[in-house]
């Protein structure tokens, strides 16, 4: 789009030679440059095709006359905005109220003096400015909105989902695996004597840790509709849809094999050497009684059983089993 100083490219459309001439003529001396067209459905393909700065159109031509060029125009413009501008000999009230009907922003009369094509180009000049100006003010609003929004959502250290999208998500999910009668899945998630981490190695590198976690659960999200979420501190949650209990379990110790396999280094770890999380699931085809308070709970609940037998595993609230056990029972089976 031009601002108000540059020259404007301007299709002139006229049926006849000489007025389209003597067009040229008028804005070439105003400094701006031309394209032509000597039919309705011409203009309307170099429209399309040079996407010109304004329009000067005459009104009465064969076939079709201005009027529909204006309305091919705007059809063609989708959202934005082209200046036309009427010239006719025929000038009269409804002629000027037909034209500006059809789309067309002002109604000149033949002939039109150098002077005053000059005054009504930069009065649109001026508009196209204002336009284009609200234009990038409403693309920074849109933008500072979207960070807005990205802010409001996600934790700042890790870039994960926060604890307002964490409970947003879950009432949504319970609501869609209700009307859907599927199983959903809730964990939490504990970094595993993360004190003692922070103690020995500092809080910068715990921070470090939190994040490098934070992107083991994240790449864990393999399905679109999971969701891995920082609840608080070195708590952590996944929101898995169309996951029942057995499919939770597996998952969990999925999860656990790449944690162990990334082999974080914990300075001060009881456990051994490595990072360990610990991991309370609870999962339910929701109900009427299904709330997002209640399967936290559960899940709390269950996390509080997989520290109290060990840690570096996972409880299930439903099958009062941890993914030790669960591994077990598949060996012996
Ligand atoms: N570096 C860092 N530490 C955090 C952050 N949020 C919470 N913590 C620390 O996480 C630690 C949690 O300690 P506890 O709740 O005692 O749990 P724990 O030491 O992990 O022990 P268990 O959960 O029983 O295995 C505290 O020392 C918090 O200061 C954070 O954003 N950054």
């Amino acid at each position: 789009m031009q601002t108000p100083q540059e020259a404007l490219s301007v299709l002139v459309v006229d049926d006849q030679v000489m007025p389209r001439l003597l067009a040229r003529a008028a804005l070439e001396s105003l400094g701006h440059r031309v394209i032509e067209a000597s039919n309705p459905t011409q203009a309307v393909q170099v429209f399309i095709e040079h996407r010109p700065d304004l329009v000067l159109l005459d009104v009465e031509m064969p076939q079709h006359d201005g009027y529909w060029v204006a309305q091919q125009i705007r059809a063609a413009e989708q959202g934005g905005w082209t200046p036309i501008l009427f010239l006719s000999g025929r000038h009269g009230d409804e002629d000027i109220w037909r034209g500006i009907e059809a789309g067309g922003d002002d109604f000149l009369a033949k002939p039109i003096t150098t002077t005053l094509l000059g005054a009504k180009l930069r009065a649109m000049q001026r508009l196209l400015m204002m336009r284009a100006k609200l234009l990038q003010r409403s693309e920074e609003l849109r933008l500072a909105n979207a960070q807005l929004q990205q802010l409001s959502l996600h934790d700042s250290l890790t870039g994960l989902f926060n604890r307002r999208a964490i409970d947003e998500r879950l009432h949504q999910e319970i609501a869609a695996c209700r009307r859907e009668g599927q199983p959903l899945s809730v964990a939490l998630l504990d970094i595993d004597h993360f004190k003692r981490f922070n103690d020995k190695a500092g809080h910068l590198a715990g921070d470090t840790c939190l994040k490098q976690v934070a992107k083991l659960l994240e790449e864990a999200c393999l399905r679109p509709r999971d969701l891995a979420g920082r609840y608080g501190g070195e708590e952590f949650a996944l929101i898995l849809p169309l996951t029942p209990r057995s499919g939770a379990m597996t998952y969990a110790r999925a999860l656990l094999r790449t944690l162990h396999r990334a082999a974080l280094a914990h300075p001060d770890s009881p456990i051994g050497p490595q990072v360990t999380l610990s991991g309370g699931i609870t999962t339910c085809v929701p109900d009427e009684a299904t709330t997002a308070e209640g399967l936290l709970l559960r899940a709390d609940d269950a996390l509080y059983n997989a520290k109290r037998k060990g840690r570096n595993r996972f409880f299930s609230y439903e099958m009062q089993l941890d993914t030790e056990e669960q591994l077990q029972l598949s060996r012996g089976s």
